[in-house]
């Protein structure tokens, strides 16, 4: 077996929150936990809002909130990934496609900003070559954020975020509120960067946007990973699905049209 380029190792994120002067109670985030992603894999990482996929992303990038504490491992490419080696491979290995499209600075043209990080000598060349890779002209790079649809805006942070020496693409929640054409673009770049080499960690609400690209499919809930099932098990009944929760969430999305009644008589 191929070793994993990513392993995180009993990670938990929690938080210390106080109420009055005195007394300070910890919340966690994220509990215990454990999981890998092979190069070149894309791995799904789904579950409700609050369920703890963003911290998941920030802890791996080191950039959890200053309330944050974490522990636990995390190797990367059979290495531990602390603080010092993630300022070397942020950008450059390790890539982040942030969930809002605010995280693009609002006073600067998105060709500036795409430019970031990258070698002054080339940048412009880079830059081209990124825009046409991602489907943007060039004078959009002229142009600020509140200018580009939203569509094209998470284009932008495709183009702002990967880099060719990119080994692990962390996305998370690249396409919402996309229509279908645009989701199906996004994934058609996640699928891209993984045929290239890269490993992609996805994080969606979108189980359907889940099992069209993985084949794996992490489920979290309440900080916890729960269960990772194959994208497989996530068709009929779902009667594959291992987790009774998996089976629950996929059972109760409305596309699926199966009502508790429904259900019921299924199962008999
Ligand atoms: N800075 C913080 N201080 C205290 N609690 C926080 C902080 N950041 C996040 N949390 C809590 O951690 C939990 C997990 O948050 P997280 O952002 O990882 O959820 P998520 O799964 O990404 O949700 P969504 O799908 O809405 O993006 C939430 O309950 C949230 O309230
Ligand atoms: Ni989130």
């Amino acid at each position: 077996m191929t070793p994993p380029l990513l392993s995180l190792e009993n990670l938990s994120v929690g938080f210390t929150r106080y109420a009055g002067a005195t007394r300070a109670r910890t919340v966690t985030g994220v509990t215990s936990l454990s999981l890998d992603i092979a190069p070149g894999e894309i791995l799904a990482v789904i579950g409700a809002s609050g369920s703890g996929k963003t911290l998941l992303a920030q802890a791996i990038l080191g950039i959890l909130p200053a309330n944050a504490t974490v522990s636990g491992r995390i190797l990367f490419d059979g290495t531990l990934l602390d603080e010092r080696r993630l300022r070397t491979l942020r950008g450059s290995e390790i890539s982040y496609i942030p969930q809002s499209v605010n995280n693009l600075d609002p006073l600067m043209t998105v060709g500036r900003q795409v430019r970031i990080g990258l070698d002054p000598r080339t940048a412009h060349e880079q830059q081209r070559a990124l825009f046409s890779r991602y489907g943007l002209a060039d004078d959009v790079g002229r142009r600020y954020p509140f200018q580009l649809s939203g569509g094209m805006l998470r284009r932008v942070l495709f183009a702002t975020s990967v880099r060719d020496t990119v080994r692990l693409v962390i996305a998370d929640e690249p396409t919402p509120g996309l229509h279908a054409d645009a989701v199906a673009e996004i994934l058609g770049h996640l699928r891209e960067l993984s045929e290239g080499g890269a490993s992609v960690l996805l994080i969606t609400h979108d189980i359907f946007a889940a099992i069209a690209v993985s084949r794996r499919v992490a489920v979290m809930h309440a900080g916890r990973l729960l269960t990772v099932e194959a994208a497989s098990g996530f068709t009929g009944h779902g009667d594959d699905l291992r987790h009774p929760f998996a089976r629950a969430l996929w059972r109760a999305l409305p596309q699926n049209e199966f009502s508790p009644e429904g259900e019921q008589w299924h199962s008999s």
